[in-house]
């Protein structure tokens, strides 16, 4: 079947894995690293990219923000031929035990009700594939890399959905309770992907897993600065493409 936002993709054009990253500009920063790389699609946000890593076929797509257009890109690249997706991004840390700037792979992602009941009810869970998390993790100790694996949180809602503050006062403001009640319950990160991508993959048996730089620590606003977070981007594709070559 043709995809609709993704132009045709011939499943020979995808690799071995396919990197899934947020951020369009983030496809060109990762894939500037391999020995070869050819742009396969470029529609909207959805920026497919496949080449060379150490003599294997990668691919990487960016999928955007939020739930669906994480759908639509991981639905076309499924029905294109991918083999096994790593969702490459960011997220801000829920917990103490995390600083700006560490790694970290997520076995489970808490979800927002309703989000994907379309294809499952609310209580299939969103996990990750434990082979290719363990993979990943067994690479990043390699490396010396203090990597953390835990619970996290895939909202449909960056600023209230996360109990962030806004600038816009007449309306709507965050309560910190949500967040509180799932600090207590010790969800280590948030994001706005992951659990889009494990169920999805996990409904059409596609490996899957995550690997998130921490951009924000929510504890104490400290984020990465802008420079030191696309090395840790870069840094942490190589690891997660040396554990699936
Ligand atoms: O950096 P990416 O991969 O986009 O991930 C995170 O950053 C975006 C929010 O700024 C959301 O997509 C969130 O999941
Ligand atoms: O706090 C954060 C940081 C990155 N991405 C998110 O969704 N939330």
């Amino acid at each position: 079947m043709d995809n609709i936002h993704l132009n045709k993709v011939d499943a020979a054009d995808l690799g071995e894995v396919t990197l899934l990253v947020g951020d369009p500009a983030r496809v060109e920063l990762i894939s500037s690293d391999w020995e070869q790389s050819k742009l396969i699609s470029k529609n909207r946000e959805f920026i497919l990219v496949s080449g060379i890593w150490k003599g294997k076929r990668v691919s990487i797509c960016s999928t955007g923000i939020g739930a669906g257009s994480t759908e639509i890109a991981t639905i076309e690249l499924i029905q294109s031929g991918a083999k096994k997706f790593v969702r490459l991004g960011g997220c801000g840390a829920w917990s103490d035990m995390l600083s700006p700037g560490d790694l970290l792979l997520n076995h489970a992602m808490v979800r927002d009700p309703g989000m994907l009941h379309q294809y499952v009810s609310d209580v299939y869970p969103a996990a990750a594939d434990p082979a290719l998390l363990a993979t990943i993790q067994s690479q990043a100790e390699r490396n010396g890399l203090n990597v953390h694996t835990g619970i996290g949180m895939t909202t449909q809602s960056y600023y209230l959905g996360q109990s962030r503050e806004h600038g816009v006062k007449n309306g709507p403001q965050p309560d910190q309770s949500f967040m509180n009640y799932w600090k207590e319950r010790h969800i280590l990160n948030c994001e706005m992907e992951s659990a889009v991508l494990f169920i999805l993959a996990s409904l059409y048996q596609i490996p899957a897993a995550n690997c998130l730089v921490v951009h924000v620590s929510r504890m104490n606003d400290q984020w990465v600065p802008d420079e030191d977070y696309r090395e840790l981007h870069k840094e942490a594709a190589k690891i997660v493409l040396d554990a699936c070559i």
